[in-house]
C-alpha cells in the first residue's frame, strides 16, 4: 500500500501548495490523479516519490511511515519507487550517455556491474537502439529521452511508478509505446502505478481508478 496521508507540503511553509491531502494505492493498482494546472498535483507527486519533504502528513509505504525525503529517506524505501517526469531534460545528467543514464541507479546502489545486460533488456523494451544508447541527452529528441528516463525508472524494477504527466510533450505513437511499456511493466512486476495527469482520456486507458483532486481532501 501507498498511503498519502494529510499531506500538506509546498514551496513556502506560510503558503503551501498542497494542503491536507490524502491519497491511497493498494498494491499494483493503477490510479490516475486528475486536476487542473497549477492546483499541486507534481508538488504532491514528488512527496509520494520522497523526493519533496511534505511540512505536514506522512507518506507510508507497505505499512511503514517514511521519515525523511530525497538521501535523507531510507534507500530501501527511495528504491521501491520509480518516477517518470513530465521534461525529460530537467531530469537527466547531460554529461551521460543514454546508456549511463538508464544505469545510474544500478551504479548508485553499488550495481554497476551487471549493468549491461539490464539496460540492454530496458533499451529493447523502450524501444532504443545500441547506437541511441551511445549518445548523451542534446543528441536525441524529447521522445527517445523520455524513453530512456521511463527506463531509468523501471531499472531496480520499483513496486511503485510514479509518472507525472510522462507523456505531455510527446506524440501519440510515442506516448502509446511508453503507455504500453508501463502496462507489460506492471503485468509482469504487479507494480502499482499512480499516473498525475490533466488529460482524463489517456488516465481512462491506462488507470483501474480515476481520482479529482477535489475528491483528495484538499483544502484551498
Ligand atoms: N519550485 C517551486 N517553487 C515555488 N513554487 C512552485 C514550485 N513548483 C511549483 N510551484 C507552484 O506550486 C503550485 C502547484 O504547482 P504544481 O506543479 O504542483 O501543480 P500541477 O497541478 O502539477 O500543475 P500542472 O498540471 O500545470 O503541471 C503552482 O502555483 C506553482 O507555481
Amino acid at each position: 500500500m501507498l498511503e498519502l496521508d494529510a499531506i500538506t507540503a509546498g514551496y513556502d511553509r506560510r503558503a503551501p501548495v498542497v494542503r491536507d491531502v490524502s491519497l491511497r494505492l493498494a498494491p499494483g493498482e493503477a490510479v490516475g490523479l486528475l486536476g487542473p494546472s497549477g492546483c499541486g498535483k507534481s508538488t504532491l507527486a514528488r512527496v509520494a516519490a520522497l523526493l519533496h519533504r511534505p511540512y505536514a502528513g506522512r507518506v507510508v509505504l507497505d505499512g511503514e511511515p517514511v521519515t525523511g525525503a530525497r538521501h535523507t529517506a531510507p534507500r530501501d524505501r527511495r528504491t521501491a519507487i520509480g518516477v517518470v517526469f513530465q521534461q525529460p531534460r530537467m531530469s537527466a545528467d547531460p554529461r551521460l550517455t543514454l546508456h549511463d543514464l538508464i544505469a545510474e541507479p544500478l551504479r548508485a546502489t553499488g550495481r554497476g556491474a551487471g549493468a549491461g545486460t539490464r539496460v540492454a533488456e530496458l533499451a529493447g523494451a523502450v524501444g532504443l537502439t545500441g547506437e541511441l544508447l551511445t549518445r548523451r541527452p542534446h543528441e536525441v529528441s524529447d521522445g527517445q529521452l523520455q524513453r530512456a528516463c521511463l527506463a531509468r525508472a523501471l531499472v531496480l524494477r520499483p513496486r511503485w511508478l510514479i509518472c507525472d504527466e510522462m507523456t505531455a510533450m510527446l506524440d501519440a505513437s510515442t506516448t502509446a509505446a511508453l503507455v504500453a511499456v508501463v502496462e507489460e511493466y506492471r503485468r509482469t512486476e504487479g507494480a502499482g502505478l499512480l499516473a498525475v495527469s490533466h488529460d482524463r482520456v489517456l488516465l481512462n486507458r491506462w488507470c483501474d481508478r480515476i481520482v479529482d483532486w477535489s475528491e483528495t481532501g484538499a483544502q484551498r
